[in-house]
């Protein structure tokens, strides 16, 4: 089943990310760069949202902010239905382990974990039982494709595999919202055009909500809605209508 119907339906409905005045600066050797200068930003629950801009615009540090790494020096961000401001220490861990998978450039993989390993590790922090945890992350990696590789290391893998067992990992424990760093940017083409059918897949199935930081031209077609930064502020947004292309 396309995305596209689930995504429109909810456009409607309150969004998985809200950004209300969002700021956040660096202070380091005597200066300060205000990476964040008062983002507004909706992003509607379902389908998947690409943030692009200029290198230095604040698209890592927005993404960061919105999965609770980095704390905002000021406005809101309210997150699947909680302001990410209300949680604290264990209860901000707990959350973002539950709520987000994260996917990076680099795959960012235990080199001394297997593939079946490395996928459970979600569900191992989330107090998932291991038998029940190895059983979930067998099932994910045979959908990734890499049924046959799961008592491999990852280093054994290609780029594009080891992206895959990545994808596994982030979406194992089925987070409700899912932050993408630049996921295409150390792949081939034809690699990158897999995973990028993989997570459209993944958010038909799964109704995730994705956000993908990207400077891959070439991945822009997946996008439902693409949201243009500039200087810590957005100042745009494309909706399906100009956006979509590749469901
Ligand atoms: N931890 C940090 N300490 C100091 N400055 C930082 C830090 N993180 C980011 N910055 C600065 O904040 C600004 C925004 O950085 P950010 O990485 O969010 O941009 P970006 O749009 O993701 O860039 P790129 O596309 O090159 O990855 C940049 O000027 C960057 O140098």
């Amino acid at each position: 089943m396309s995305a596209l119907p689930a995504a429109r339906a909810a456009d409607t409905a309150a969004p998985a990310v809200r950004c209300r005045e969002l700021t956040k600066s660096f202070t380091g050797a005597g200066a300060t760069v205000h990476a964040l200068r008062g983002i507004d930003l909706d992003v509607p629950r379902g389908g998947m949202t690409m943030l692009v801009g200029p290198s230095g615009c604040g698209k890592t540090t927005l993404i960061s902010v919105i999965a609770g790494i980095l704390t905002p020096d000021g406005g809101e961000c309210l997150v699947l239905g909680t302001e990410l401001s209300t949680l604290h220490g264990q209860r901000l861990l707990d959350f973002r382990g539950r709520s987000i998978g994260f996917i990076f450039q680099q795959f960012h993989l235990v080199p001394t974990l297997t593939v079946i390993e490395n996928v459970t590790i979600p569900l191992i922090i989330n107090g998932t039982p291991t038998p029940h945890a190895r059983a979930a992350a067998a099932e994910i990696i045979a959908e990734v494709g890499l049924g046959d590789r799961g008592r491999e290391l990852p280093g054994v893998l290609s780029g594009g595999e080891q992206q895959r067992v990545a994808i596994a990992r982030a979406l194992v424990h089925s987070p409700a919202l899912v932050v993408c760093d630049e996921p295409t940017s150390a792949l081939d083409h034809e690699s990158g055009q897999m995973i990028m059918a993989l997570l459209r897949r993944f958010v038909s199935l799964r109704q995730a909500t994705i956000i993908i930081v990207t400077h891959d031209d070439r991945i822009l077609p997946f996008a439902d809605r693409i949201a243009r930064m500039d200087d810590g502020r957005i100042v745009g947004i494309d909706t399906e209508a100009t956006a979509g292309g590749q469901r």
